[in-house]
């Protein structure tokens, strides 16, 4: 066996999606903070391509670098990367991250519950883990501040038509459709029409209505969430939806993010309080479990400081290696998964 490189990785998946964590063998990216490092491994694109690109990855698969954090409050940071993006903040992700860093023994776990901060590329996230028997069971994650940009605006989507939408962002940018708009029961057997669809209405976002974070250079909008009706029960508000993530592939978690963004909107139009409970399903029928923690002033928007918790597991450990010979270092993406 020979290899120019080796890459160690444990791969985990929080609520169903793929959170696979580096934890070897990757030297820090250059920059003087975290979101630096972000943009330097987006620009040069080398990672991304190893490890996200077949015959390593693929389209379902995002991968974390643990890197040392440049906050002295955190614990430890991690840089995310999805299929197009390199993103401030991960619901899904960062508990991938934090299930690996205390099941795997990386940060110690102390039981009932262990209390950490991390640094994701968009801030500090606080993460609270329920941990019983050397497991975190449940993963509580404060995300970084969330807000809404556009209600109720209008969009057009060729072979749709006239969309009624919402934008918002919690953690990273959405476009927020009714599913009944569409006709969507969000069924598993829809996916890959979930899927399509969801990346026609992420590009007529962006091009209609844009997104400019007020604080970060983050100026598009990543992901196209098509939401379920809302159930109320007392205080909890349980609903289904699903997050299309571009080139076309569904969270199978209940995307954090996602959530985040679309309580920012429910706060916004009254139909969520301070006081109540958001249950976020997934099209696998997994669950996030989220509520607002308080609200604050963003650059003169309303925002919220967002709670998601979901469950992550371990599934394996890796080692990547690179074949001085292999003509393909990179890797290769084909339009067959890879495509819209
Ligand atoms: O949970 C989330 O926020 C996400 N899951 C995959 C895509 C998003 O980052």
């Amino acid at each position: 066996m020979r290899s120019s490189k080796t890459i160690h990785v444990i791969s985990a998946h929080a609520e169903g999606e793929v959170g696979d964590v580096i934890v070897g063998g990757v030297t820090p990216p250059p920059g003087e903070t975290v979101w630096d490092q972000r943009t330097h491994i987006a620009e040069d694109q080398t990672l991304r391509d190893f490890m996200l690109n077949e015959p390593r990855g693929g389209v379902f698969r995002h991968v974390n670098l643990l890197v040392p954090p440049k906050n002295p409050e955190a614990a430890a940071a991690f840089i995310i990367m999805e299929p197009e993006d390199t993103p401030p903040m991960s619901g899904s992700n960062s508990i991938c991250v934090s299930t690996v860093l205390l099941d795997s023994g990386i940060l110690p776990m102390h039981e009932p519950e262990t209390r950490l901060t991390l640094e994701a590329p968009g801030g500090l996230v606080r993460v609270r883990a329920e941990c019983r028997n050397g497991k975190a069971e449940r993963i509580y994650v404060q995300n970084v501040p969330s807000f809404v940009d556009k209600l109720d605006a209008r969009i057009e989507v060729e072979g749709i038509g006239t969309l009624r939408v919402d934008t918002a962002f919690g953690g990273d940018s959405f476009v927020i459709v009714d599913a009944a708009d569409l006709g969507f029961d969000l069924t598993p057997d829809e996916g890959a029409d979930l899927a399509r669809t969801g990346a026609r209405i992420t590009d007529a976002a962006n091009e209609q209505l844009g997104f400019n974070h007020p604080t970060k250079d983050w100026n598009h909008i990543s992901f196209c969430q098509i939401a379920g009706p809302l159930n109320r029960q007392g205080d909890i508000l349980t609903g289904r939806n699903t997050v299309a993530i571009k080139p076309g592939k569904l969270d199978r978690s209940p995307c954090g993010t996602g959530a985040s963004a679309r309580m920012a909107v429910l706060l916004a139009k009254g139909q969520m309080s301070m006081n109540d409970r958001y249950h976020a399903r997934s099209v696998i029928d997994s669950e996030f479990r989220c509520r607002i923690v308080d609200q604050l002033d963003l650059n003169g928007r309303m925002a919220i400081t967002p709670e998601i918790s979901g469950r992550g597991w371990i599934t394996g450990t890796h080692q990547h290696m690179l074949d001085p010979e292999d003509p393909w270092p990179g890797g290769y993406r084909l339009s067959d998964t890879w495509g819209a």
